[in-house]
């Protein structure tokens, strides 16, 4: 049942508009409110319960204010219905925010219409328009605009908002510095007219191509400009934003990644030390010449480099001393050739030259000439004056191969053979180079499982006390036979031992096998005898060399004293601490030092004082010339002398003759070593050979 009031003022004499009435009901997404002069609910459609909440019933002959106008508002909405009324001004249309039932805000847009009746009395309608949605779009709206603001702020990309034909709309940018020009001249304009016609034509394309794909993938593409800063690679994604028929490129600054791609392209060409190019880049350089030259019929030569004696200048003075010297042999390879030639690193201490295009062999001659000549000057490393010669191998296109590799590995040969000639020199590969090559290449392969196969023996060469004529001591000599190579002799195959590495197992084999020779040759003669031992620079480098000293001592209970341990001069370049330290060691534990080949080398004085030598041995090149010229007669005077001063043991090597004897022991050498009295012999025979002498 209605109230009757409520039904009173349905049935009002006010409510006149009928046909309005009717109208309004059929609209349901808009509320119609109708007030009387007291601002009392009339008309009331389904829109406003659905928007108000309040039924047709509830709000009828409600005031306006008590329904839904927020206190605050009512008494601003009074007056101005009052105004209306009385004065005849308007309320206008106006974006409110209401009073739902539940007490919630309703956002409306609200038009009022005052109509007067047939019976002269006024009548105001509202309709509001439900603005929730809106206002939820607006804040959606609002709030992705802040994210892109956001974002654009955040990403250092460069945004632009171009036409399809290139006029550039707008952009984002969150660092302005990044602009090729000032805003003001790009805004408007077409790319032709603001950026340099290449890459104004580059992005033009790729936009046409953006355009006409049918796929929705992204464009992209790179391209560099001259800014203030420097040279600046970009890379531009271009989107076509299809409905709008515009287009958005996003423009990031890839200049940073350039470098690095740049820089690791670098690395893996070219070498860290000397910035020269490395051995792939430089074969990949040869095999181009070489397609070259056939093409045309020319010539083109191959230059193998290696400094010599680089190794042990880098073993004693240290790999930064190393470092410098390479870096400064790579300015002076540099320095020497011409533009047009390549020089290359291939590793260590081997440099590649590659020349192209030249006529006769006296060309290559000339430039080779020239390389050895600008290394005649010493090097300035650290305030120290060194020499460093080197030996280089040339193989010439087409003559000594038709491939890079050939040539690579012929130019090694020759420059092998550079090396034997007495290095600081050059050679030009021949095919008995080859067969040399060939048989090293043999004799390394060979080597490798050698002392498994027990393929080596040592042999004894007995030491002659002068003063006595008494077999005093002996020295170990390695020999190898192979049964692919036959009789191996070890100034073939301890250098190649040396340079593989193999020398540290074999040489633990020498000391092992001498040692316990020693011992038995001792305790079957109950003499005192001593043992000479060659020791390599490569076996200084193994860590385990002193422990394998000591451990031998303990195990053979053999005093250190008897072992006599020979070393060369090259070993002591350079005062390397390590060496130094590890003699020192040697000398501890009281092994005898010899210095060996003296008089080939440097013949170092300073290295007799400096190191625990207690023995010197003469050279027999030196022995072989005594009883014929005056300058090895003179030298080995001096050299024993100069040794006893020193408080030194002289040891006489390759005494041939009874001549020879005569001189060594008039000028008082202590100890020889020869064919005169022996050659090296089997264990077994220095046994007799010792056990007949004490016989007698
Ligand atoms: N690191 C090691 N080096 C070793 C070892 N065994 C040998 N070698 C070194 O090889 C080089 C050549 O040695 P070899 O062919 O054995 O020659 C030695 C003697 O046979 C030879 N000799 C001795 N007396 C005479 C002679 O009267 N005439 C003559 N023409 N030759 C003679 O001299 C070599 C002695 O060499 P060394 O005293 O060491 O200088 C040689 O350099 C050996 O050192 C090894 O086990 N490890």
């Amino acid at each position: 049942m209605l109230p009757s009031n409520v039904d009173k003022l349905l049935n009002h004499q006010y409510v006149t508009n009928d046909p309005l009435h009717q109208l309004f009901d059929a609209v349901k997404a808009i509320s119609v409110q109708g007030y009387d002069e007291e601002r009392r609910v009339i008309y009331w459609n389904e829109g406003s319960t659905s928007l108000y909440g309040y039924s047709k019933q509830e709000a009828s002959g409600k005031k306006l204010e008590e329904l839904i106008i927020p206190e605050p508002m009512r008494d601003k909405v009074i007056a101005a219905h009052h105004d209306w009324i009385t004065k005849g001004i308007a309320i206008p249309a106006a974006e409110l925010s209401l009073r739902h039932k539940n007490g919630h805000a309703v956002a409306v847009f609200s038009s009022h219409v005052m109509f007067i009746n047939q019976h002269n009395v006024k009548q105001m309608y509202c309709i509001d328009i439900d603005l929730t949605e809106v206002r939820q779009a607006q804040a959606q709206a609002h709030f992705k605009e802040q994210m892109l603001k956001t974002i654009f702020e955040a990403i250092p990309d460069l945004f632009f908002l171009m036409k399809p034909d290139g006029t550039i709309l707008d952009y984002h940018a969150s660092n302005k510095n990044t602009l090729y020009l000032p805003e003001a001249e790009f805004i408007g304009k077409r790319m032709m007219q603001v950026l340099p016609t290449e890459v104004a034509r580059k992005f033009q394309r790729h936009i046409d191509i953006a355009k006409s794909t049918q796929q929705k993938s992204i464009i992209s593409f790179e391209y560099e400009l001259a800014m203030p800063q420097g040279l600046a690679h970009f890379e531009a994604r271009i989107n076509h934003i299809e409905k709008y028929q515009q287009i958005m490129v996003i423009i990031r600054d890839i200049t940073e990644q350039h470098k690095t791609a740049e820089l690791i392209k670098h690395q893996a060409y070219f070498d860290s030390l000397t910035d020269l190019p490395n051995r792939f880049l430089a074969l990949d350089r040869l095999s181009q010449i070489l397609i070259k030259a056939e093409r045309n019929n020319a010539k083109a030569a191959v230059l193998f480099l290696d400094l010599d004696d680089f190794k042990k200048v880098n073993d004693s003075l240290g790999h930064e001393v190393g470092d410098a010297i390479l870096v400064e042999s790579a300015r002076r390879l540099q320095q020497v050739l011409r533009k047009e030639d390549t020089v290359g690193r291939l590793g260590g201490d081997e440099f590649i030259v590659l020349l192209k295009d030249f006529n006769a062999s006296e060309h290559i001659l000339a430039i080779t000439e020239n390389i050895l000549n600008v290394f005649r000057a010493p090097f300035n490393i650290n305030g120290r004056e060194l020499v460093l010669t080197l030996s280089i191998g040339v193989a010439t296109y087409p003559n000594n191969g038709n491939n890079a590799s050939d040539l690579l590995r012929n130019a090694d040969t020759a420059m092998y053979q550079a090396k034997t000639l007495g290095r600081n020199t050059y050679s030009f590969f021949t095919k008995a180079m080859n067969t040399q090559m060939l048989r090293r290449f043999k004799v390394e392969e060979q080597l490798h499982g050698a002392l498994e196969r027990e393929e080596f023996t040592l042999h004894y060469q007995p030491q002659i006390e002068v003063k006595t004529g008494k077999i005093i001591g002996a020295e170990a000599l390695l020999r190898w036979h192979n049964p692919a190579l036959g009789q191996v002799t070890p100034d073939e195959f301890i250098p190649i031992a040396e340079h593989s590495g193999l020398i540290v197992a074999i040489g633990k084999y020498v000391f092992n096998q001498a040692l316990s020779f020693l011992k038995t040759w001792q305790s079957h003669t109950e003499k005192p005898y001593t043992m000479a031992i060659n020791l390599s620079p490569r076996q200084f480098r193994d860590t385990e060399l002193l422990n394998l000293l000591q451990d031998s001592l303990n195990k053979l209970n053999i005093d250190a004293q008897q072992i006599e341990l020979e070393i060369t001069e090259g070993l002591l370049l350079g005062d390397q601490t390590h060496i130094q330290q590890a003699l020192q060691t040697i000398n501890d534990l009281g092994f005898t030092l010899a210095m060996d080949d003296f008089g080939t080398g440097y013949s170092s004085l300073n290295y007799l004082r400096k190191y625990p030598f207690k023995t010197l041995k003469i050279d027999r090149s030196f022995i072989q010339g005594i009883a014929l010229n005056t300058s090895d007669y003179n030298l080995v005077k001096a050299t024993i002398a100069m040794s006893h001063s020193l408080d030194l043991t002289v040891i006489a090597e390759g005494v041939e003759t009874q001549q020879q004897l005569a001189i060594l022991s008039k000028l008082g050498c202590n100890t020889v070593q020869g064919y005169y009295f022996s050659k090296p012999i089997l264990a077994a025979q220095l046994l007799e050979l010792s056990t007949q002498q004490s016989a007698e």
